[in-house]
């Protein structure tokens, strides 16, 4: 079971909002989208579902489109969530999960698992209107995966959560991916995507600029950080040819520079300077590639 997506576009009016994706995310990956603001994130999310038609290209899962037929398959976490407010949790997720094809006391022995799990039991037979933003999530969390999808599409998931809450939801699809679910979600939050992908895109106006395993993303970046910790003033640094940034921490600093290469100019004239207790080349987080590659679009 394969999810491929073979060069999609999508054009609206004279502007391209999707340019040419192409990734396959084989059965049991978590895959991370990223991108900025109107990158392209939740038009591709569409065109997967197949509730947009791409402009060029094509999505198959398993070899087929996903048409209104296969719609059990598939679970859909929406950016723009919505719940019906007047609905108790009970009567939505009995409403949304018989369109999905499940059974009564099997919605019903699900949701109190999950509720369970989410540590609300007693929402059972509460308004979704009278729940707090994250504990609406959690429903609509709830209304995207009972019926045990094979493919699940979370747009966002994590934003609006405390921390508690954005752990709980972690746990609980780390575990959906155990059991063999597919997973694609989209995030700005890099240290979610660290966290809990092995591959990765990233967007920028519709096109990626990065695709492929975090750790070799990583790696093969170019740029470092170093970690240095001395007790005088590492300001002199700077003029370092290859040297991108400093800041100046309380006993010492932290670097980004170009390469490798220059991590060892750094390291020598730190030797020529004195005594340093600290020296650390890191690779750089997501969070830097992205400001690098997605630059002033970035949105962190
Ligand atoms: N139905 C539409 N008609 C015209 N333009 C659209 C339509 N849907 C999306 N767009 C445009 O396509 C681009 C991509 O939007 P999309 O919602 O896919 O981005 P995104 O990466 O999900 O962003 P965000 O993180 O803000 O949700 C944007 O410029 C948006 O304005």
């Amino acid at each position: 079971m394969t999810l491929v997506i073979n060069g999609i576009k999508k054009k609206f009016e004279n502007h391209y909002a999707v340019d040419g994706i192409s990734l396959k995310v084989e059965k049991g990956e978590m895959f991370g989208m990223l991108g900025a603001n109107g990158a392209g994130k939740t038009t591709s999310f569409r065109m997967i579902l197949g509730l947009l038609d791409p402009t060029e290209g094509s999505v198959t899962w398993n070899g087929e489109r996903i048409t209104y037929k296969r719609t059990h398959l598939v679970g859909y976490l929406p950016e723009e969530r919505g719940l019906f407010p007047k609905l108790t949790v009970k009567e939505q997720l009995i409403y949304l999960m018989r369109l999905k094809g499940m059974k009564k006391p099997d919605i019903i022995k699900e949701m109190r698992n999950w509720l369970e799990r989410f540590q609300v039991p007693e929402y059972e037979n509460k308004k979704v209107e009278e729940l707090s933003k994250g504990n609406q999530q959690k429903i609509q969390f709830m209304a995207s995966i009972l019926h045990k999808p094979e493919l699940l599409i979370l747009d966002e998931p994590f934003s609006g959560l405390d921390p508690v809450n954005s752990d709980m939801l972690k746990k609980a699809v780390l575990d959906l991916q155990r059991q063999g679910t597919t997973i694609v979600f989209s995030s700005h939050q890099m240290r979610n995507v660290e966290e809990l992908c092995e591959d990765l895109i990233m967007l920028k106006r519709g096109k990626p600029v990065l695709h492929g395993s975090l750790r070799e993303i990583k790696r093969s970046y170019g740029m470092k950080s170093i970690s240095i910790r001395a007790d005088y003033d590492l300001e002199f640094l700077e003029s370092i040819p290859g040297v991108l940034t400093l800041e100046k921490l309380k006993d010492g600093a932290t670097l980004k520079v170009e390469n490798e290469k220059i991590a060892e100019d750094v390291f020598q004239k730190i030797m020529e300077k004195g005594f340093v207790r600290k020296f650390e080349v890191e690779e750089p987080s997501l969070h830097d590639i992205f400001i690098d590659k997605v630059g002033g679009d970035g949105d962190e």
